[in-house]
């Protein structure tokens, strides 16, 4: 088996609000092998960025707390470890970008002095060597004229250049992990094609592993090796690019993806967009949290939760419907064979 370089085992993550611990992620389980590339997808308020939150252990920051499980990263447990100690961690060996690079710059440095000062605290580099690197960063990631571009401050380029420049910044300490939060979603479609092909590019120059947040089922399918789906907290499938586009299982995923412009015609349904929205994380529902939104609602799912069930070929789902047989109502019925070994990996709790 591959070796992980991320293991997130049964992760909680709350915020204390007047109604008490409300839950962001409920018992997340997720892995990523090294040099592979995990997309997380699922509606605005899903837990996703709560995730990568919670794996860089900045929730410590926004407020929240992680109630329990484990983040392993090259076996080592972050959730465990002081915030002195994640300094050398965090912004070293697993580095984060996000949505607004201008959020992530500082207005009053140049973008060489930024990048160099990154070099300079994690690889304790003298200044004109980090300024070297800064350059050469600037270079890497391709922006025209670095040696001019590194003395500008980042109001004087544009949003993609800025976006560049965070990219830099996040690649020059050669990190094992990149996390990506939305990192097009703020840039015009054409500079997002450019900067999703960098970051394709670079995660290959630089030996990386990526966790990759996204609401775009697209930009999942061009640049994830395995996607998870989350919805209101819980992981509800997890599976390589062509489980999840080709035979999806839970009507969650199913109608993700329905909702591509273009894709729907293929599984020969009409075009389905999900109706109703994610609910409250303060109330999520009994039983399956999805069922007032399926389509396929059952009994069963009104009151128990479905165990995440995992295929002989790794691919989860928690949906009851995989216990249906033929009448089996989901557009294209999965494959019965991937269905059919049925491993508990989500710890059991009790039923209101
Ligand atoms: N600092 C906070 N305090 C209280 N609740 C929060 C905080 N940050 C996030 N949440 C809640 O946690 C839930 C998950 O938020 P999260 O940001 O992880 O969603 P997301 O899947 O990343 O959505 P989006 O696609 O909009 O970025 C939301 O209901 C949000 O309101
Ligand atoms: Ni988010």
């Amino acid at each position: 088996m591959a070796e992980k370089i991320l293991e997130i085992r049964s992760l909680t993550t709350g915020f204390l609000t007047d109604k008490g611990l409300v839950k962001a992620t409920d018992r997340i389980s997720l892995d990523i092998e090294k040099g592979k590339t995990l997309c997380i997808v699922g509606e605005s308020g899903s837990g996703k960025s709560v995730t990568a939150l919670s794996v860089m252990r900045l929730i410590d920051y926004a407020g929240g707390i992680i109630e329990d499980g484990k983040v392993l990263f090259n076996g080592q447990d972050l959730v465990s470890k002081r915030q002195n100690e994640m300094l050398k961690i965090r912004g070293n060996k697993i580095t984060m970008i996000f949505q607004d690079p201008m959020s992530a710059l500082n207005p009053v440095f140049t973008v060489g002095e930024q990048i160099a000062e990154s070099l300079r605290i994690h690889k304790n580099l003298p200044e004109k060597e980090a300024w070297r690197q800064a350059v050469d960063m600037l270079r890497k990631v391709g922006i025209p004229s670095p040696e001019i571009r590194a003395k500008q401050y980042p109001y004087e380029m544009s949003g993609g250049m800025c976006q560049r420049v965070v990219i830099a910044m996040a690649l020059a300490c050669n990190p094992e992990l990149l996390i990506a939060d939305e990192p097009t979603t703020a840039l015009d479609v054409t500079v997002q094609a450019q900067i999703l092909d960098l970051l394709q590019q670079l995660k290959q120059e630089f030996k990386m592993s990526m966790l990759l947040i996204t609401h775009d089922m697209g930009v999942a399918a061009e640049v994830a090796d395995r996607i998870a789906v989350m919805y209101a907290g819980a992981l509800v499938e997890e599976g390589t690019v062509a489980e999840i586009f080709d035979r999806p299982r839970h009507p969650y995923t199913i109608g993700l993806l329905s909702s591509i412009p273009g894709l729907e015609g293929e599984r020969g349904g009409e075009l389905y967009t999900i109706k109703g929205s994610i609910p409250p994380l303060s109330n999520v529902p009994s039983g399956c949290r999805f069922h007032p939104r399926c389509p396929y609602a059952m009994d069963v799912c009104k009151t128990n939760e479905p165990p995440l069930r995992e295929s002989a070929t790794g691919h989860k789902a928690a949906c009851w419907l995989d216990d249906v047989g033929e009448d089996d109502p989901r557009p294209g019925k999965p494959n019965r064979a991937e269905t059919k070994v049925t491993i508990g990996s989500r710890p059991e709790v009790t039923q209101p």
